[in-house]
């Protein structure tokens, strides 16, 4: 069976400055991986490349064994792999069911006539409404997306990025910004709405981490240090050096 996701020997410069490495990476179906590294590391780099934002220097990006460098972000999602931004990518002014049903919509693509797009609209609606259950905002149904609390929204931003049913999803920070309560509650909601799905997360809580990864990607200064369970990468000699490093170096900037 083919990977989920693999990067092979992915390299990124912007200028001369080359910001990712020769990262060598492979996702199995159904596993939950969360990146982490220092600032600056790389990590949101590394989702534009697999997203399609920015095309690779060189090196390849494949998913479930097929090329996908190279190609725009609408043609990669169409292909299966969502990706949802840190910053919130919902429309404020519609409703819940709304923003909903506009990433079904938008997720069954141009290749359908306006005759056939409305006769798709029954299938668009029960999906959304399905969506809705899962994210857990059927009360808020019609809430206009920017009444909703910060945390309703990023669940929400998570619906959205699902809606098109996408088997492997990337999110960005998905609890940045939330209440230690929040975090927990979100991170049981993300599990939910991701099984059976390939996930990779870019996250900088560490109780976030070690409470949904199946597996950890250690990113310093673009290249990918440690790739395995949580158990050992927290066991891992050079990952604590790579971070005492990089604390000892911050509280020196700060100037403590
Ligand atoms: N479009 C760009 N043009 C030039 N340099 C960039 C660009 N995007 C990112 N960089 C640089 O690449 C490096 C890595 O940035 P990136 O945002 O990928 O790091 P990160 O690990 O996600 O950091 P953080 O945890 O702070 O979000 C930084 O030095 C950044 O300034």
């Amino acid at each position: 069976m083919s990977c989920a996701l693999q990067l092979k020997d992915l390299r990124k410069s912007f200028g001369k400055t080359q910001i990712i490495r020769g990262v060598n990476l492979a996702v199995q179906p159904g596993e939950r991986v969360a990146v982490i590294g220092p600032n600056g590391a790389g990590k949101s780099t590394l989702f534009n490349l697999i997203s399609g934002r920015f095309p690779p220097s060189s090196g390849e990006v494949l998913l479930h064994g097929a090329r996908i460098d190279g190609k725009k972000p609408y043609e990669i999602n169409r292909l299966g792999l969502s990706r949802s931004f840190q910053i919130t990518n919902i429309f404020p002014k519609l409703s819940v069911f709304e923003n909903l049903r506009c990433g079904v919509l938008w997720s069954l693509g141009y290749r359908y006539t306006f005759l056939k797009f409305l006769a798709k609209l029954d299938d668009a609606n029960a999906r959304a409404e399905e969506l809705m259950r899962q994210i857990h905002l059927e009360r808020k149904r019609d809430v206009l997306a920017m009444n909703l609390t910060y945390a309703e929204q990023r669940a929400l931003e998570i619906g959205v990025t699902i809606a098109g049913g996408a088997n492997v999803v990337l999110l960005d920070e998905p609890t940045a910004g939330m209440s230690r309560s929040e975090t927990e509650h979100f991170i049981d909601l993300i599990r939910e709405v991701t099984v059976g799905k390939t996930l990779l997360t870019v996250e900088h809580d560490m109780g976030v981490v070690f409470g949904l990864a199946d597996k950890i990607a250690v990113v310093v200064y673009g290249e990918v240090l440690a790739f395995d369970t949580p158990e050992a990468v927290r066991a891992n000699t050079r990952v604590q050096e790579a971070y005492l490093g990089s604390s000892v170096a911050e509280s020196q900037a700060q100037g403590h």
